[in-house]
């Protein structure tokens, strides 16, 4: 079901989310990995099938908001999409990104597996630097980098794509934008930005409800959209 309308809606914080999840998995009515794949699902859905040549650039960072980013990356790529993939943390499943850095993905986790399984079925990784070799067309950047496990600054993260983007729109690109869950740069639950400049989205696909972030993004003009991925009781 998807909510797009302004009518009332029961905002719930990111801990109220977790408790959710974890109800949910308790209960046996799906796994995270199971939640991760219709998350990613409901946001490859939210995409355009826009003629070729369609660029996805996806943005994944070290959480499993990165782990979203994983499978949408694989979902696009089946639906015929060039997908360039730019990682964050990811060092110890994409050797290719080079020696690990101060930010780590968590081992064990669902984003973990979305991680290796877009490496087994042939995707590779790029450095968040690497945007700078991007070509600028039409391209469609999907922000995984950071969701509701955002909790303070992201300037450095985001730094490599305000550069990557003042290039592609000086080259005349067409440029769409879509974040998963929330857009990087702000704090879920207070709304307030947690960058000088936090990651404009066309549109934000979020899952199970509107956190309090998106009624601010909403009232700002940003379309956002919510999907059910089965954690209603
Ligand atoms: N069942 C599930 O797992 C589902 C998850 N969904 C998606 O998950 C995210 C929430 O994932 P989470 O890992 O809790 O949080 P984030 O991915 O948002 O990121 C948190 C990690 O990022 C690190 N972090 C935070 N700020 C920075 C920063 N400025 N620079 C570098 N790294 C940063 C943070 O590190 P810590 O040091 O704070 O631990 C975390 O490692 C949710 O938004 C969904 O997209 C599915 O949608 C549903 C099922
Ligand atoms: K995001």
């Amino acid at each position: 079901m998807k909510r797009t309308g302004p009518e009332v809606v029961q905002l719930v914080t990111s801990a109220q989310m977790r408790a959710i999840e974890n109800a949910a998995m308790a209960a046996g009515r799906a796994t995270g990995l199971q939640l991760m794949e219709r998350a990613g699902e409901a946001v490859a859905a939210a995409v355009p099938d826009w003629p070729a040549p369609r660029l996805a650039v996806v943005l994944c960072g070290p959480g499993n908001n990165g782990g979203d980013g994983f499978v949408v990356a694989r979902l696009l790529a089946g639906r015929g999409w060039q997908v360039q993939v730019f990682a964050l943390g990811w060092e110890a499943v994409f050797p290719e990104l080079g020696p690990p850095g101060l930010v780590r993905a968590r081992q064990g986790t669902d984003a973990v597996t979305n991680a290796r399984r877009w490496r087994d079925e042939g995707g590779s990784c790029r450095p968040l630097t690497a945007l700078a070799e991007v070509e600028a067309g039409r391209i469609l950047v999907v922000d995984a980098l950071l969701g509701i496990g955002q909790t303070r600054p992201c300037d450095e993260l985001l730094e490599p794509y305000w550069r990557a983007r003042a290039r592609w729109d000086r080259a005349g690109a067409e440029v769409r934008t879509l974040s998963v869950d929330v857009p990087t740069g702000f704090d879920c639950d207070s709304g307030a930005a947690l960058a000088r400049r936090p990651f404009e989205a066309d549109l934000v696909v979020s899952f199970h409800a509107e956190k309090p972030v998106h009624a601010r993004l909403r009232a700002a003009g940003v379309a956002v959209t919510v999907a059910d991925i089965g954690l209603s009781s």
